[in-house]
């Protein structure tokens, strides 16, 4: 089998960014001239997401856009274990959906990931020519903090802990995600421990995140309880 992407998007109002973030994936994927498919998972978005997805769905074929909803918020991570089990590709890509990752960095993923063979290629923010726009400095200072922390804790072998921005090998993924406990924000933190543990190799891409152009972050003060929990849940068990 040759090489095949599958896009995981997850959804959760994100009505307005999704037209612009489809086409610029079909521009991308499509000058880099592999096969793709996107997968959105949209978890009952009250701003009509899902109906803005079926559009896009009868524009670019079911082949291209793939819907999976679920019936209501179950949490991000849990949207990516969702999504994957229909991903037909054997390399997976995980993204967001706001127009925060741009769909420009794929094709960079994908280059170093053949180049080293690697098993996870990982966007980054922390490292020479990454970075944050538009972000407050409460933002960058959460984020910044809850990545040191995590460095600190876990030692893994990536610079950008709590990005999601991020390729995988669909094997290496699917065998990270059977021990993970995590259900939001923090899956994509944990993820990466667990491909420590396996001993798969990372390589790590410079990307800049752009804040969202419409809608509204769900990062809420609940994830952040989570994120705390699950932090020390994996600092103590691995
Ligand atoms: N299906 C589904 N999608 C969700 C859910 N919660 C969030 N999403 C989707 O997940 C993506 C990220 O959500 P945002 O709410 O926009 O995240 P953010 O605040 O921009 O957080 C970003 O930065 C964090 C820290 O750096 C990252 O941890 C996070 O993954 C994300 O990249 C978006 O596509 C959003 O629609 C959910 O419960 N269900």
């Amino acid at each position: 089998m040759g090489e095949k992407y599958c896009i995981l998007l997850p959804t959760y109002n994100e009505k307005d960014n999704l037209p612009i973030l489809i086409w610029l994936i079909m521009k991308y994927m499509n000058q880099s001239g592999y096969e793709f498919e996107v997968v959105i998972i949209d978890d009952n978005s009250p701003d009509g997401t899902l109906e803005v997805a079926k559009e896009l769905q009868n524009i670019y074929g079911e082949k291209k856009i793939i819907l999976k909803p679920r019936s209501g918020k179950l949490g991000l991570g849990t949207a990516y274990i969702y999504g994957l089990k229909y991903a037909t590709g054997n390399f997976v890509i995980l993204m967001d959906a706001d127009l925060s990752h741009h769909p420009k960095f794929i094709p960079d993923f994908i280059q170093l990931q053949k180049e080293r063979d690697l098993d996870i290629v990982s966007g980054t923010r922390y490292k020479d020519g990454g970075g944050v726009c538009g972000w407050d400095f409460k933002r960058k200072l959460i984020s910044r903090g809850a990545n040191f922390l995590s460095q600190l804790l876990l030692r893994p072998n990536a610079s950008d802990l709590t990005g999601s921005f991020r390729l995988y090998k669909k094997s290496v993924l699917e065998k990270c995600i059977a021990s993970c406990v995590s259900k939001g924000y923090v899956f994509q933190m944990e993820v990466l421990v667990r491909a420590r543990q396996y001993g798969f190799s990372i390589g790590e891409v410079p990307i800049t995140f752009v804040d969202r152009l419409y809608g509204t972050s769900k990062l809420g003060g609940a994830e952040f309880i989570q994120f705390a929990k699950n932090l020390f849940y994996l600092f103590a068990t691995t």
